[in-house]
């Protein structure tokens, strides 16, 4: 497992970062990553924290969003990448799978997982070969290949985003809230999948969860934001037994579980002390 003496190479450097949505609001106040290749690295913390800003940050995202970088710098795979638009980051080998899932309802599952291979260049056998690779990960897309999109179910939306994403052969997927609406034991499916994916196909993955708890058992690394700030860091089995995390992520501590009431005074003196 993969942990932070690690040596393997950085395939991703965020150095600080600010950014500012509409010229004005200072969402990132610098925040900085270090994502190595082939790990599975979390980005944790609670709404609004900033872990979509910089998901969109790291692939081009923000200028739809009226956003932009305005201070530090992001490389990946040694290149800045600050001012490139997300067509030339997928030639690069970086894809986002947003939260929402985003299928293109009126397609049919296999015509979404098609749309994926769009920029490829090699041809209908290697693209046939991949979309065979994507319906062994979810044999639950094969079933459902035929439906249009928009009637398949959330879990399955999510496997057909993350499945579209694989038809691109990235090197690096952006995963936003892979659980989000989804029960607990789909939730677990679908981080059994992204685990093997990262396993035998070797594609490193930063993704960004609330849910901290299952987060931190599939990733090897965990950075955790929070108003647009890196608060804490580390192995994704230290920040597990970490005390702050268990109580203020996980719900549980050394005393037993906290009362909300603790915790909205820890809030409160975080905010005074920030
Ligand atoms: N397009 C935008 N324009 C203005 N402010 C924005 C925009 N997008 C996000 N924000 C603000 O930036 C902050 C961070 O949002 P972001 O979506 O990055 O957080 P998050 O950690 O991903 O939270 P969530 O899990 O709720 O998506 C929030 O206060 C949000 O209101």
């Amino acid at each position: 497992m993969l942990d932070a003496t690690d040596t393997k190479q950085a395939v991703l450097e965020v150095n600080n970062i600010e950014v500012i949505y509409n010229h004005v609001i200072l969402v990132l106040k610098g925040v900085s990553l270090t994502v190595p290749k082939g790990g599975i690295t979390a980005l944790l913390g609670g709404n609004g924290a900033g872990k979509t800003t910089t998901l969109k940050a790291i692939s081009g995202l923000l200028a739809s969003e009226r956003g932009e970088v305005t201070k530090g710098s992001i490389h990946y795979g040694g290149k800045p990448t600050t001012d490139m638009d997300p067509a030339d980051l997928v030639k690069l080998g970086v894809v986002q799978v947003m939260e929402g899932r985003h299928c293109f309802e009126h397609l049919t599952v296999e015509e979404n997982l098609l749309t994926g291979a769009y920029t490829r260049t090699d041809g209908a056998a290697a693209i046939a070969q991949d979309l065979e690779m994507v319906y062994n990960y979810f044999p639950r897309l094969r079933e459902r290949r035929k439906s249009q999109a928009g009637y398949t179910s959330g879990g399955e939306q999510q496997m057909c985003a993350i499945g579209r994403a694989l038809m691109s052969r990235p090197e690096t997927i952006l995963l936003d809230e892979p659980s989000m609406g989804l029960a607990p034991q789909l939730v677990e499916q679908i981080f059994e999948i992204v685990k093997s994916v990262n396993e035998n196909e070797g594609v490193t993955f930063l993704l960004a969860e609330q849910n901290t708890n299952v987060a931190l058992r599939f990733a090897h690394h965990g950075y955790i934001l929070e108003s647009g700030r890196v608060v804490m860091e580390g192995p994704a089995a230290e920040l597990r037994e970490n005390p702050d995390v268990k109580e203020f992520y996980l719900g549980m501590s050394d005393e037993g579980r906290k009362s909300f009431r603790d915790v909205r005074s820890y809030r409160r003196r975080k905010r005074w002390l920030s």
